[in-house]
């Protein structure tokens, strides 16, 4: 089974409240959502290989290790997952960027896929799936196979928040993938919005609510 991993790091859930509250505007959101993607991608990146260097102080020879090249993907599900690209790439500035792009039906929360743009190099990378809400999963497992079915090996999944339902699908779809997460709600509602949640993440980051 992939590991569920709660990135509950003091500052995340600073950052998380105002990312949840009403109140808070198109722009802090967006840059809220920036910076608790960048303190993710921290997290996410533990494990990704190095290779050993040497290079010379003012002193001495220092044997040291770089991150080997070329080795992530961000693949943000449209739209709301490219709130959380610009964050990460400021962490990992040669990862390529690949699309996927998705919408919920409001009626049957089924996703329908309306675009894929895969770096060309995908199948060698590590792959990170980013979305800010993982609710029934349909869209993050619709994105994992659509991945998989062009070759893609090393994937993970990053979300903001997660409703247990949404996880519990990920993990029987696809027991290979880690799940990133700032933090784990309640449930969902009726019409598959997380609760507490904080709302339609594309919403709020582009400000096209309907009120
Ligand atoms: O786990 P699920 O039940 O599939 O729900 C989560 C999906 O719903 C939202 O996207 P939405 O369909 O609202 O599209 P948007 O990003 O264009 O707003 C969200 O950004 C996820 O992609
Ligand atoms: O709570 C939710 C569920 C799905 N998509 C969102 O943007 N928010
Ligand atoms: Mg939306």
């Amino acid at each position: 089974m992939g590991r569920l991993i709660v990135c509950d790091h003091p500052l995340i859930q600073h950052k998380m409240t105002f990312i949840r509250d009403k109140n808070t505007n198109t722009k802090d959101f967006r840059e809220l959502v920036d910076e608790v993607a960048t303190l993710m991608a921290y997290e996410i990146t533990r494990d990704v290989p190095l290779v050993s260097v040497n290079v010379e102080t003012p002193v001495a020879v220092a044997e040291c290790k770089v991150v080997s090249g070329r080795m992530v993907g961000l693949i943000p599900i449209l739209r709301a997952g490219l709130g959380m690209v610009e964050g990460m790439l400021k962490l990992i500035p040669s990862a390529k960027v690949g699309h996927i792009g998705l919408a919920r039906n409001p009626e049957t929360l089924r996703p329908v896929e309306y675009y894929i743009n895969l770096p060309t190099d995908a199948t060698e990378r590590l792959l990170i799936v980013i979305d800010p809400m993982l609710a029934t999963g349909g869209s993050a497992n619709a994105a994992i196979e659509s991945l998989k079915n062009r070759g893609c090996k090393q994937i993970k999944l990053m979300c903001l928040i997660a409703a247990p339902e949404g996880v519990e699908a990920v993990q029987k779809a696809h027991p290979d993938i880690d799940i990133y997460l700032a933090a784990l709600d309640s449930r969902l509602d009726e019409h598959g919005y997380i609760i507490p949640g904080l709302g339609d993440a594309g919403d709020r980051l582009f400000g096209t609510m309907h009120n």
